[in-house]
Formats: C-alpha cells, structure tokens, sequence
C-alpha cells in the first residue's frame, strides 16, 4: 500500500505539488492522469525516492519512504520512466540484469537467481528474442519493452509506470496495459501516469486527477472523468460516452477553438458536415440549439452527445405543425442561423421558407461534398448561399462571429 500524506514539491519558486494525499490500497492499478506540467513526473519520482519531498511523508506499506534507504526502496518500487536513457554498447540482457542490483550487495556477482528473475521478467513481456540485442539499435516500442522488463526483474510490490504507452503503436498499448492489468491481478500494486483517458479508463481500477498542483478527484474512473471537471483541469470540452465494445467510458476532445463566440446560434441541416459543425459551435461556446433533424441523422446523435437542445423530426414525412412551429420559435430567438447543407434542406419546402428571409445566415458546405439536389432545390440553396456568409466547417466560427444582418432584413 502506498501511503502519500501532504506531499509538497517546489523547484525554486514554483510550487508542483502542493501538500498532496493519496493513498492506494495494494493490488491497485491507479491511472495518474492530469494536463502537460501538472506534476505527474514529479509525484512518481516523489513516490519512487528519487526526489525526496520539501514536506510531507510517504509510506510503502507502512515504512517512511525516507527511512528505508535507497536500496531498501528499490526493492519496494520499480520505475518505468518516461524516457528511457540509452545505454549504449549494453544488450537488452544487460539492461534487464540492472533491475537486479537492489538484491546484491555491491561487488558480489549475479547468483542464479538473479538469472532467473531475469529470464522471467523477460518471459513476462514476450521479449527473449530481443535479450541478446543492442538497446541502442531497438525501436522505441522495444526499448520500452525491456525498460518494462527491467523493473519486473526488480522484484518489487510496486511499480510506477510514466506514460508507459506514449511511444507505442495501437496495439502494442493495449498489450502493455494488459499486461500492467495482469500483473496487477497476480498482485502488484501499480501507478501509471497516462495521458489516453479513454486508455486509462478502460484498464485502471481506479484515477486519480492531479491539476494545479493537487489532485483534484480520485476514485472510479466514471467518478472522476467528468465533463465539467476535464474542463476546469485540461480547459477541454469533451464528449463522454460508454465505449460499445470495452464498455469502458470513451473521451472525445473537441477541437478547441481560439475564440470564443458568446452567440446564439440556431443549427439546421443534416449528417456530417452539420455534425462537424456542430462539434465546432459547441468547442467554441457559442449557445447552439438544433433541428428539425431526425433521429439517428449524424447531427441528431452528436447533439445529443454534446447534450444540445434538438428539435425532432420524423424521418422522410413532412414537417408536421407542431415541429414547424418550434423550429420557427428556434429560428427567430437565435442570433445567427447556420445552415449546414444547403441543397438538402433547401429540398424541404417548408422549411426553406423558414429560412429564406431569415437574416443573418450562415452556410456551410464543403466543397467537393456538395450535395446533389434537384434543380429547384438547387436554385434554392444558391439564394441562400447569397443571402448568407458562405463558410467550410473549418470557417464556421469565425464566419458566426461575422454575421450581421441583411439591411434589406430590417426593413
Ligand atoms: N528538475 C526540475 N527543475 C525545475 N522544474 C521542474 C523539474 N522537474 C519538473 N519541473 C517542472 O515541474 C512542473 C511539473 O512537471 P512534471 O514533469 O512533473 O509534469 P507532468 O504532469 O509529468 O507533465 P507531462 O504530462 O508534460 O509529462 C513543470 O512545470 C516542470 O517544468
């Protein structure tokens, strides 16, 4: 068990850790998560000894850290650290063996059991084809294998990983984090630093959220991954969804946009270029309501993830009245009005007199994704490209927050 209690690191003026608790029941796979600089590095180098705290004290099963000594601590903890010094001319074999100086006194040789911790740890990660190779001609992916390996034939309670899946490839962080999972069932206690939320959801038991120099939330990671949370921690907008395959809660980040646009806008139109368009509006904070659009419609499911308020339609039937009259009560309480592909909502007569003489207006298409429609709609959706500002996705928050009135409008 792992015991931090009021921990407080500063490097000369700035404070990165300030009086900081946690603790983390053994047998534990605890996710570190927080944005670039929060003091992730900083608070496993606090754990693992390395970095001894300007205050505060931290316990390994019961012991002060810093009165175990150093070798004492590094049969308790291992490291992975995030970037891996090269160790140039030693074979991965070497490497791997250094995990084992803790259990020897200094000058005394390597015993068979050193030996075989080492054939053991590299038998873990499914690596012994890589033991008689350089560590200096690995790929960055190996490399980290048998960093991984070095610290299990350390033999320690505890192992603190620093963004163990940064440098890998789609697969090979999955089978790392199976593997930190593993070894966490045969009874590790681990705490990993991982930027991937939906990777730290999906494997940790528990997260712990560390922003501003504290931890702001531990717990469950659906406990501590909230919207608003990962707002005041990362300054994101995000989308939270249960993942269908891991079950596990997937983030989404939207695109952050360098301006907000404190606007109203109404939304109208379908699939993704209106759904795109959307996730912009939202990531921009402008005040977005939309539809009529129907169930299921690309634009539909994005906001009710973003829980945007939507205006329902049935598929492939007319407006009915009531439907109309909110989408008017929509149109004319917005301050701006985004049209996302004009041929297809130009072809619903009803509501493209909704919009014909609405002012201002917005128009996104793509190009080379216009939609084809028939020649009236066609003629329709070119007096509404005039009429408005005529933008891509890309472009849609600034051309909002440009938008102003026709004059004939106000008259
Ligand atoms: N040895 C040091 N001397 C001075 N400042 C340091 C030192 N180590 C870290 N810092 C500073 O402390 C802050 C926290 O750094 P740390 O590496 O712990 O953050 P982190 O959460 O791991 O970040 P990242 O996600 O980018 O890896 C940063 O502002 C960093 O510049």
């Amino acid at each position: 068990m792992i015991d931090v209690d009021g921990v407080s690191v500063s490097f000369g003026d700035a404070t990165v850790l300030d009086d900081v608790s946690l603790s983390v029941e053994r047998g534990t796979f605890l996710g570190l998560v927080g944005p670039n600089g929060a003091g992730k590095t900083t608070f496993l180098r606090a754990v693992s000894g390395a970095l001894p705290p300007d205050a505060g004290t931290i316990a390994l099963d019961g012991d002060l850290l810093d009165e175990l000594g150093s070798k004492a601590a590094s049969r308790r903890v291992a490291v992975v650290p995030q970037d891996t010094a090269v160790s140039f001319g030693f074979t991965a074999r070497d490497v791997v063996a250094m995990g084992r100086t803790p259990h020897r006194g200094r000058f005394e040789p390597s015993s068979r059991e050193d030996s075989r911790a080492v054939d053991e740890a590299f038998a873990r990660v499914d690596a012994e084809h890589l033991a008689a190779r350089r560590i200096d001609e690995l790929s960055g992916g190996e490399r980290q294998t048998v960093t991984i390996a070095r610290a299990l034939a350390q033999e320690t309670p505890i192992l603190l990983l620093d963004e163990p899946t940064a440098s890998l490839d789609i697969n090979h962080q999955v089978e790392t984090l199976e593997l930190v999972a593993d070894l966490v069932a045969d009874g590790k206690t681990v705490v990993a630093a991982i930027h991937d939320l939906s990777l730290a959801a999906r494997y940790c038991d528990e997260l712990a959220l560390l922003a501003d120099g504290d931890i702001v939330a531990t717990g469950l990671p659906e406990s501590v991954l909230t919207r608003d949370r990962l707002a005041d921690s990362f300054d994101a907008r995000t989308v939270l969804r249960r993942d269908p395959v891991t079950e596990s809660l997937g983030v989404t980040t939207l695109a952050r946009q360098p301006d907000a646009v404190e606007r109203s806008v109404h939304l109208v139109g379908s699939g993704s270029v209106a759904a795109r368009t959307l996730e912009r509006l939202v990531g921009a904070d402008t005040t977005v309501t939309v539809g009529p659009v129907a169930p299921g419609d690309a634009l539909a499911e994005t906001a009710s993830l973003l829980g945007v308020e939507t205006i329902e339609r049935y598929p492939h039937e007319p407006l009915d009245d009531p439907t109309l009259t909110a989408a008017r009560e929509a149109i004319d309480g917005a301050a701006v009005v985004a049209v996302a592909n004009p041929g297809l909502v130009a072809g619903d007569d009803r509501l493209y007199e909704l919009l014909a003489g609405r002012s201002p207006l917005v128009v996104v298409e793509e190009t080379g994704d216009r939609q084809p429609a028939p020649e009236r709609a066609e003629s329709r959706a070119e007096s509404l490209r005039l009429r408005g500002e005529a933008t891509d996705v890309r472009g849609v928050v600034d051309a909002v927050g440009r938008a102003r009135p026709l004059v004939e409008a106000d008259d």
